[in-house]
């Protein structure tokens, strides 16, 4: 259905992709993987037409008379989530139906219900979008992604990370219905870093390293630590479970509460690792934020070491050593519009920055780029805008600035999203070395297995309340993901 041959782009002298062959047939599921920086996100914005390639071509012709659609599902998915999944799927078609608007309305209603069952999945039609789970909502956007389509027709369904923030079981329901659209005879080109979920949807996979491809094969010929190997160029190294003494009490937190969070309680010890699980709306992304002041806290007390934190004083949480990296980095945790070391120096650390510098000392670029080296980030062009960086290296910026404050309290949220296989590791070590270090860490995140390699105990919430905690060598993906999901 679509043929790419040797397609290459450049951005300034940076080959971000280069000489790339690839081939989706009907029914097809592809996914493309790669670290950091690989090319991926490129590859879908060539397909797309945002970028003009500087050589090589896209053959759309296909097997039918009128070529080969691509139809994109977008990280940032383009729904509006004031709208019902109905109005979402009648956007840009209203002139199709009849003309009277009560009639309208309900056949709008009726394909929205039709397209949605064809999925296998059942919610409700008329609920806002933003009220739904992520994985409704990448549905719904599927759905809108694929109306019109009918089996005559080629079609390619892109998507590019569709899964980052979803739950163990959302994840499940998305791949079946990534499936079931292949199944309908649509190719499918599917980009993730969650290796075990390629290994479960995809029937071949393309791997990409420095733009280049360096595996093009069927996933019945491969398994985890092929494609490890494929992504990382090497084995990553496993996370020792560490056996750090617990210091004194860092973060006392007692009866708080904010929008989803509805009573929590927490006291995490210098040397401690918490996690932080939960479905979506059960307030897992909340407690951190709350905790921090970037979030609404109606009731309830922080305190850290010996001070309280008042709701909603960002610069004094910073002050008295509290350190947030927040889930959206777009529109939270970075400012995409400055270069990747004023990022970086967006927070002052004592001793090593001045408050109103303005030209940077010959040690201070030096400790840009040592953050740099440490966080993996690449390009290592500190000077480059953010935006100008992958995103999986735009969020390791947004780590690597919290982490050299050297907090005394780290809040994470979601901290490696995005991030591959190899540089995830490289992270998890370094939050595990802050802990070490003294610091308090709570981290909240949506990836089982994350929380089991990082975490000392994990605190399962459900409806804004600590439902169940899981420590010492209970802290397994399995026990975590069963304690979460609600039965
Ligand atoms: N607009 C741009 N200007 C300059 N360089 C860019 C631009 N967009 C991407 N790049 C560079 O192209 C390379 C490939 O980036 P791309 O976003 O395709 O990577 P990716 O494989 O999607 O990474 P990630 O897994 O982190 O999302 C990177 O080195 C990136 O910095």
């Amino acid at each position: 259905m679509v043929r790419v041959q040797q397609l290459t782009k450049y951005f300034g002298s940076t080959c971000a992709l280069d000489r790339v062959d690839l081939a989706v047939h009907a029914g097809e599921v592809l996914a493309v993987v790669g670290h950091n920086g690989s090319g991926k996100s490129t590859l879908v914005k060539l397909l797309a037409g945002f970028h003009t390639p500087d050589g090589g071509a896209i053959d759309l012709r296909g097997d039918g008379t009128e070529g080969t659609e691509l139809r994109f599902i977008h990280q940032d998915l383009g729904l509006v989530g004031s709208l019902s999944t109905v109005e979402n799927l009648a956007l840009g078609s209203a002139s199709d139906g009849p003309p009277w608007r009560r009639l309208r309305k309900a056949a709008e209603r009726a394909q929205a219900i039709e397209l949605v069952a064809q999925f296998g999945v059942d919610f409700d039609v008329d609920a806002l979008v933003q009220e739904l789970s992520p994985a409704e909502q990448t549905i719904v956007a599927i759905a809108r992604a694929l109306r019109g389509w009918d089996e005559e027709r080629d079609v390619v369904l892109v998507l590019d990370e569709p899964t980052a923030a979803l739950h163990g079981s959302e994840v499940d329901r998305l791949m079946a219905v990534v499936r079931r659209v292949a199944e309908r005879g649509a190719g499918v080109l599917f980009i993730s870093h969650r290796l075990d979920e390629v290994l479960g949807v995809a029937d071949t996979v393309l791997a990409l390293r420095n733009g280049g491809v360096v595996g093009n094969l069927p996933c019945s010929e491969t398994d985890y630590a092929g494609l490890v190997e494929l992504v990382a160029g090497g084995a990553v190294e496993e996370l020792e479970r560490r056996t750090a003494e617990r210091g004194d009490a860092v973060l006392r937190v007692k009866a708080l509460r904010g929008n989803a969070i509805r009573d929590f309680d927490v006291t995490v010890h210098a040397g401690e690792i918490v996690g932080v699980a939960g479905i979506l709306g059960s307030g897992r992304d909340e407690v951190c934020g709350t905790i921090f002041g970037g979030r609404r806290r109606t009731h309830g007390t922080v305190r850290l070491r010996d001070n309280d934190l008042a709701p909603g004083d960002l610069r004094q949480s910073i002050r008295r050593g509290a350190a947030f990296v927040p889930g959206d980095r777009h529109q939270h945790g970075a400012v995409m519009t400055m270069t990747a070391a004023e990022n970086l120096e967006s927070v002052r650390v004592p001793g090593v920055q001045r408050r109103w510098q303005r030209v940077r000392k010959p040690e201070e670029f030096r400790e840009v780029a040592e953050w740099f080296a440490a966080c993996g980030v690449v390009p290592a062009q500190p000077e480059m805008p953010l935006s100008q960086f992958s995103g999986g290296n735009q969020q390791k910026v947004v780590l690597a600035k919290w982490l050299r404050t050297h907090p005394d309290l780290l809040l994470l949220e979601e901290p490696t999203q995005g991030v591959d296989v190899g540089a995830k590791s490289v992270i998890h070590q370094l939050i595990v070395q802050t802990a070490n270090q003294g610091a308090a860490v709570l981290v909240a995140s949506s990836e089982a297995k994350e929380l089991a390699q990082l975490c000392d105990r994990v605190l399962i919430l459900a409806d804004g309340v600590v439902v169940d905690e899981v420590a010492g060598t209970d802290v397994t993906e399995a026990r975590i993901l069963h304690a979460s999901v609600p039965v």
